[in-house]
């Protein structure tokens, strides 16, 4: 590849949301090609995504529903480049993920995604702020603009009175929040969530949802959601299925609800 992926403009989607059905459909921002996955346990290998073919429109929110070992986790860390296909491709902004060494893997995932996962990966060792700004830190964000934005988004996400707080020293809820300040503070424009209110109470688990679903409709960014919980996916515009290895389903369509061009598969 004669460009590094890390090259391309962090471009977002407008803000506008995914608009009217009117408005033509926006590019792609990650095509998945034939995906196939195998984990080799000793002389036996596992076939967990078998031929998985997807394009996610920029401002889409797709869901990705699922069985629990569906493969949905191993989907997410593919298209958010944290692993690789055994076979197939992946393309963000129309440009291969493959053949990108490890550091400009590690900078694609640092500029243009954000990740959110169910157990919410802080460092224990690190307060709220600092973990939120750690991305930045990686990134080499001036230190005083990281605290800046940390501060910013830990206020956006109704943390500003637990900066200091250790994981330790938050809920679940408080926890989930500075994980998804952390996924934004890099400005990405794909946020990948991997069953981001597993952990969660079903209230507490609403209010994630709603918090991440306004946080998309601010920024105009692109969210992929992956969840076994049917009442998790319903609050999405498009949803595939994972089953057996392969994406099912059509994409149902909402009248009333954003525009649905932003997925297909
Ligand atoms: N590193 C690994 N080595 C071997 N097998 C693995 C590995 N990671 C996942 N698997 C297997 O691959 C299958 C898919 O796992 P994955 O975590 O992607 O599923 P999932 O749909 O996200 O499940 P859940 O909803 O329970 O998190 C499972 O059967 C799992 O046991």
């Amino acid at each position: 590849m004669s460009e590094s992926i890390s090259s391309i403009p962090n471009t977002r989607g407008t803000g506008l949301g995914p608009g009217a059905s009117s408005e033509p459909a926006r590019p792609p921002i990650l095509e998945a090609r034939r995906l196939v996955k195998r984990y080799r346990m000793g002389r036996r290998s596992l076939e967990v995504l078998r031929g998985v073919n997807l394009v996610i429109r920029e401002g889409a929110f797709l869901a990705i529903r699922g069985a629990s070992g569906a493969g949905k986790s191993t989907l997410l860390h593919l298209l958010g480049g944290l692993d690789v296909p055994d076979e197939g491709e992946i393309l963000f902004q129309g440009r291969p993920l493959a053949g990108l060494s490890e550091t400009a893997l590690s900078r694609f995932r640092n500029r243009h995604v954000g990740f959110v996962f169910q157990a919410y990966h802080l460092l224990p060792e690190l307060d709220a702020l600092e973990n939120v700004c750690l991305p930045a830190r990686m990134a080499r964000m001036d230190p005083r603009e990281a605290e800046r934005r940390g501060r910013e988004l830990l206020a956006r996400v109704g943390l500003g009175a637990r900066m200091e707080h250790k994981p330790a020293e938050l809920s679940g809820g408080e926890q989930q929040r500075v994980a998804i300040a952390r996924a934004l503070i890099n400005e990405p424009a794909l946020v990948l969530a991997d069953e981001p209110t597993g952990n969660l109470d079903s209230q507490t688990g609403e209010e994630i949802l709603r918090l991440l679903l306004e946080i998309r409709a601010e920024r105009g960014l692109t969210l992929v959601m992956a969840t076994h919980d049917d009442r998790v996916a319903a609050h999405a515009p498009a949803v595939v299925e994972l089953v057996d290895g392969v994406i099912r389903g059509q994409v149902p369509v909402q009248p009333t609800g954003p525009d649905l061009s932003g997925v297909g598969c």
